[in-house]
């Protein structure tokens, strides 16, 4: 039985080396129900990666700060809080560690990428100091608002689908898709998950990465 997906980049969709697996352009091109992409990146990322697979855009991007459908945009997030944290942050002194030519940060409205190098426990003093907590994907420290989520962005992206996140199964790795699991009918952790997602899915799978994601796709189709 198909369904409707919303799946994590990172760790999820990709492979190994950190690239995208390419079994997964076909499969998600081809799913005859909704696919929606939910990542921590910044936004233009998962709506180009929509683009260049061949599916309409439905995306929950900055871990739920802004989401979009091809009629719609939200921004559910303001990034001032996070902003000023990190701020602080350098002002004392400390460095996120993502070079002049920030990438990471550069399109990203609603939350700051730190890199994971940096000590967690002293960017998350400052995190707490302005209301924010501190992400941890296993590829970035993401300063965001407590009561933004994954969850939240897709109960947006659904409402504009006029679906409920109760339709939709849900693939991740890592703690910031855990809420996202707990609205979900049926949530799978891939096999390289951290603890927050294995405990919140309803499913591992056997193998980790995209083949995981493969294998937690395919039972989908044979339910
Ligand atoms: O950008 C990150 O830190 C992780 O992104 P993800 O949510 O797609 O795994
Ligand atoms: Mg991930």
């Amino acid at each position: 039985m198909s369904t409707p997906v919303a799946i994590d980049i990172d760790g999820t969709m990709t492979q190994p080396d950190g690239g995208i697996d390419p079994k997964l352009f076909d499969i998600l091109h081809d799913w005859p129900e909704p696919v929606v992409i939910a990542t921590g990146k910044a936004f233009p990322y998962p709506v180009a990666l929509c683009e260049f697979i061949g599916i309409p855009t439905q995306v929950v991007a900055e871990n739920g700060g802004v989401a979009c459908t091809d009629d719609s945009v939200a921004i559910l997030g303001d990034g001032k809080a996070a902003r000023n944290a990190v701020y602080s942050f350098e002002s004392a002194g400390y460095d996120i560690q993502r070079g002049d030519n920030d990438l990471h940060n550069r399109w990203r409205e609603t939350e700051v990428s730190v890199a994971t190098t940096v000590d967690v426990s002293v960017l998350s003093e400052f995190a707490e100091a302005h209301g924010q907590t501190v992400v941890d994907t296993g590829y970035s420290y993401h300063v965001k608002s407590p009561s933004i989520s994954k969850a939240g962005g897709l109960a947006y992206v659904a409402e504009e689908l006029g679906l409920e996140t109760t339709d939709f199964v849900a693939i991740g790795d890592s703690e910031n898709d855990s809420e996202m699991f707990d609205v979900c009918k049926y949530s799978f952790s891939v096999a390289n998950c951290d603890a927050s997602a294995e405990a919140a899915a309803d499913e591992v799978t056997d193998s980790p990465f995209s083949a995981g994601t493969i294998e937690a796709l395919d039972i989908l189709c044979s339910d």
